[in-house]
């Protein structure tokens, strides 16, 4: 008999879709799993390189290859992320991503899941765990530097977790902005539009950065004496979205140290130390002070898409059909 071989195993794959993977995710159950994930991060329990990009310099696109093993939960899985800013033109995605899900005792390919509410979802919700750890308790002022889809997913996990009284949201380009507010209209009793970044966050407890910008957005003279930013864009060397004043004021939290020294604009442009990992905090093993300006580095980890992504196996993915 012959051995089956990647190729007649595929008649066995699940191929996932963004709707089911949308229609199944929660932040209730996804939250949780994402601090579980970077608390074993940062405990040594995940084997994960540093991700590979690829520039695709005539195309302005970029492909990152993220892998990780977590150990102690025993996932295996594989994203890719096609990350073309201009694809907005022809009405597709900036991010046009792929998880391979993996049996990590064969290495056979049990699922190949579309992942694009996985990274919109896992983003948000570590900025939700690095929220719950480091801003303030009463914190009930929001403010969203950007109006795409990592804005949207912050904006709904964050008042799924918290309450936000006031939401004030600055956009490049005004239109979509207000287009934006007037979607989010129903989380929070004022939702706002502003034009200029000052206005969005000088009164802001808990502020998002989710841009393209090259060049900084958030400026340190603007903020408050206690705010926590969740800086979410800017994940490669050349790019930045807070100027050298922010990163001087904050304390600089990372998902992800070695990530964090190798890719953040802000980081590596300002010589910025990290002061720890946001796993460090939930292992007990560093306190910050809250009452502080506080920075969770966000570059997006491949462990989260293995988390994320083994939530969906285990609530859909087993049951499933093979195919579509
Ligand atoms: N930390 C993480 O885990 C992840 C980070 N990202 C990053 O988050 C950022 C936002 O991603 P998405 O919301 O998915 O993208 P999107 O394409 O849906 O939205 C992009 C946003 O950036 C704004 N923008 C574009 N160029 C700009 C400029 N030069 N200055 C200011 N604003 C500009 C647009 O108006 C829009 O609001 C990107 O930098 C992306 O690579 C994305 C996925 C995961
Ligand atoms: O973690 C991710 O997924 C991404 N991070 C930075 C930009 C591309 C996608």
């Amino acid at each position: 008999m012959q051995e089956p071989t990647t190729f007649n195993m595929v008649s066995r794959l699940k191929l996932i879709s963004n709707s089911v993977i949308e229609s199944t995710l929660t932040y209730k159950e996804l939250v949780p799993a994402i601090e579980k994930c970077l608390a074993n991060f940062s405990a040594g329990k995940v084997v994960q390189p540093l991700r590979s990009v690829v520039p695709v310099e005539p195309h302005n696109g970029l492909l990152f290859s993220m892998c990780a093993h977590d150990t102690s939960e025993d996932v295996l899985a594989l994203k890719n992320v096609a990350l073309y800013p201009d694809n907005h033109k022809q009405g597709l995605s900036s991010h046009l991503t792929q998880v391979l899900y993996f049996q990590p005792s064969t290495g056979a390919l049990l699922a190949v899941m579309d992942g694009e509410s996985i990274t919109a979802m896992r983003t948000a919700a570590a900025s939700v765990v690095a929220t719950k750890y480091l801003a303030k308790e009463d914190s009930k002022v929001l403010s969203i530097l950007g109006a795409g889809v990592q804005a949207y997913s912050h904006a709904k996990a964050l008042t799924s977790s918290f309450k936000f009284d006031k939401i004030f949201i600055w956009n490049r380009t005004q239109s979509t902005g207000e287009k934006f507010c007037e979607e989010i209209k129903h989380l929070a009793k004022v939702v706002k539009f502003c034009p200029s970044t000052k206005e969005a966050v000088c009164d802001a407890d808990v502020i998002v950065t989710a841009t393209f910008s090259s060049t900084p957005i958030l400026h340190g003279q603007d903020l408050k004496e206690s705010v926590h930013i969740n800086s979410v864009g800017a994940c490669t060397p050349h790019l930045r979205e807070l100027d050298d004043r922010c990163m001087e004021l904050c304390a600089v939290i990372a998902d992800s140290r070695v990530s964090a020294l190798a890719e953040s604009g802000d980081i590596i442009s300002a010589k910025k130390e990290v002061l720890c990992e946001v796993g460090n905090i939930i292992n007990g093993e560093v306190e910050v002070n809250r009452t502080r300006r506080t920075l969770f580095k966000s570059l997006g980890i491949a462990v989260e898409d293995v988390t994320a992504a083994n939530l969906v196996w285990e609530k859909v993915g087993k049951q499933q059909p093979v195919g579509f």
